[in-house]
């Protein structure tokens, strides 16, 4: 998220086909709750594709990639690679310690899809478990990160959108960013915050 440092997502392996929903909602995932950045493997570019759309109409900042050298990206991350995986040690014995390494180190949160070689749980600093049950990469990712953000990514706010998602108790309203509609969403958290202020 804007002034921390960065946040990469990185997805290890992706069958096209088998894989490209899976691969799509790692990257869109991983943009709604304040990663900065994906990079999916060099096949993917379908997931790339409708993950810079969704960027492009409900906003960012936040950037798709490609690689064909994931083992190289890992090894080469200046910062803190965190692996997801079910084998891992237990995300609430590790959260505290991967967030105070995040105040001042890019992190690196990676996650696999078929099988994910040794080599990778070796380079990780950290092989992170959300339950030491097997789920998805998807789920993992998003505790993860709202552990790491300890839940400030849900306050963002997103730029150059084409349109903003009103929240409603029923139904669905869409409008313009620069509405004053727009501009009301979060005011009445904002008010809360001053009313406890005053007390
Ligand atoms: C469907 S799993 C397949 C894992 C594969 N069997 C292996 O051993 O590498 C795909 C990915 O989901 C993530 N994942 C699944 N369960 C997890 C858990 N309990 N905690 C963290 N990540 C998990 C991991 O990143 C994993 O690589």
């Amino acid at each position: 998220m804007q002034d921390e440092p960065e946040v990469t997502v990185l997805r290890y392996g992706h069958r096209p086909g088998r894989d490209d929903r899976m691969t799509t909602h790692v990257g869109l995932t991983a943009r709604a709750l304040g990663a900065d950045r994906v990079v999916f493997p060099d096949n993917a570019g379908q997931s790339l594709e409708t993950v810079e759309d969704i960027t492009g109409r409900f906003g960012g900042p936040f950037t798709v990639e490609l690689t064909d050298r994931l083992n190289a990206f890992i090894r080469d991350w200046e910062g803190v690679v965190v692996h997801l995986t079910m084998y891992g040690e237990r995300v609430q014995d590790v959260e505290e310690a991967v967030r105070e390494r995040h105040q001042s180190e890019p992190i690196l949160v990676v996650v696999g899809g078929e099988k994910v070689p040794f080599e990778v749980y070796e380079e990780a600093d950290y092989n992170v478990g959300v339950t030491n049950q097997p789920h998805s990469e998807v789920a993992g990712l998003a505790v993860f990160l709202d552990r790491l953000f300890d839940g400030r990514e849900l306050e963002r706010e997103w730029e150059d959108a084409d349109r903003t998602v009103i929240p409603k108790a029923t139904g669905k309203k869409v409008v313009e960013p620069g509405s004053a509609e727009a501009a009301a969403v979060g005011d009445a958290d904002a008010d809360a915050d001053a009313n406890a202020d005053d007390a």
